[in-house]
């Protein structure tokens, strides 16, 4: 068993950050809290870490009720965006530091501080300060300061949040391949969707305090519950569902937006029976994939993600004349922005 919530609430002052939240977390999985700045989700991790109190609800961690437990007694590693090492201690003092706290045997301290500064890939730096390292490195000792203790559950709150986007990029890995060595069940708050679909097994979309949906990652881009969903988790054209698009085309029930990936715009230069006239606006070059901007006849703006061999193959200009059709759409009873 790994972290249960049920029922979870909190509210400061007026305003209720966690609605009535309820979460399974599996043993030993790794689990991103997903959402936009303000959707609760440092709240949620700080109420499992017990550094805040819940007006409703319950926590289990691991089959045992700890909505009341001390942080203490509910043996948590956390980490923060801002590294609060020792800065007066060495790599290998800090990540002692729990240990020592719970007077474990010198040999043993040892001996756990090698093997995590092997974990992390910092064996040799245990001597420097933490003044003497770069922030990716010091996030990694952050870690293994918390694993130090083999907590029940590690938490981290948007831990890369501080760092550039390469050293970013490579922690994600690392933090991936780290997991699938230790296996401690792991929750992860950030608001980038790359990242917690790169990294995580499930992801928990919040939003306005409440959670939207909770699946693996491509669940929830393939079948978003929500119209938050689909707009939060990769780029997506809202149309409204009169536009001349989707007139040859029928995708169940239409409400009055459809929600269109860029990458189900199939884009053609000859009409076909499905098709609906379009120019290209601007072609912007992302590398892997080419964004095409166009507008149809009836003045709509839909972009298109088309892959390099497909660009290639059609050989669009600006301004030139083209004709689409959506592969795939989806509709929504109820949107509101996010
Ligand atoms: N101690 C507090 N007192 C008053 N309001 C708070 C407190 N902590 C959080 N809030 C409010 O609760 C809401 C949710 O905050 P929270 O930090 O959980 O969001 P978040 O999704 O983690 O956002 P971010 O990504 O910006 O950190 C915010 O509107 C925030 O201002």
């Amino acid at each position: 068993m790994g972290v249960i919530v049920e029922n979870l609430s909190k509210q400061f002052g007026n305003f209720q950050a966690v609605k009535q939240v309820n979460l399974e977390i599996k043993s030993g999985s790794l689990v991103a809290l997903l959402g936009p700045s303000g959707s609760g989700k440092s709240t949620l991790l700080r109420l499992i870490a017990g550094l805040e109190v819940p007006d409703t609800g319950k926590i289990w961690l691991t089959g045992k009720d700890a909505t009341y437990q001390s942080i203490q007694e509910r043996n948590i590693g956390f980490v923060f965006q801002h590294y609060a090492l020792f800065k007066h201690m060495t790599v290998k003092q800090n990540i002692a530091f729990g240990m020592e706290i719970r007077k474990a045997p010198k040999a043993k301290i040892k001996l756990r501080v090698e093997e995590l500064l092997n974990l992390v890939q910092l064996s040799g730096l245990g001597d420097r300060f933490p003044s003497q390292l770069s922030g990716g490195q010091r996030q990694r000792v952050a870690l293994a300061r918390a694993l130090a203790v083999e907590p029940k559950v590690l938490l981290l709150d948007e831990p890369f949040g501080a760092l550039d986007a390469k050293v970013r990029k490579d922690l994600r890995a690392w933090l991936r391949r780290l997991h699938d060595e230790v296996h401690v069940t792991t929750v992860f708050v950030t608001h980038d969707q790359e990242e917690a679909m790169e990294i995580s097994d499930k992801i928990v979309v919040m939003n306005k305090g409440n959670v939207e949906q909770i699946g693996a990652p491509a669940e929830i881009y393939d079948h978003p519950a929500t119209a938050f969903v689909m707009s939060f988790i990769g780029p997506v054209n809202i149309l409204p569902s009169t536009s001349r698009i989707f007139q040859k085309h029928s995708f169940g029930s239409a409400h009055t937006e459809m929600f269109l990936r860029p990458q189900d715009v199939i884009v053609e230069k000859s009409p076909t029976a499905t098709s609906v006239p379009a120019r290209v606006k601007r072609l912007i070059h992302l590398g892997w994939e080419i964004q095409a901007e166009l507008y149809l006849d009836d003045g709509q703006e839909v972009t298109a993600h088309l892959s390099r061999e497909k660009f290639d193959q059609l050989n669009l200009e600006p301004k030139q004349r083209v004709y689409v059709k959506p592969k795939d759409a989806k509709s929504f009873p109820l949107y509101y922005s996010i």
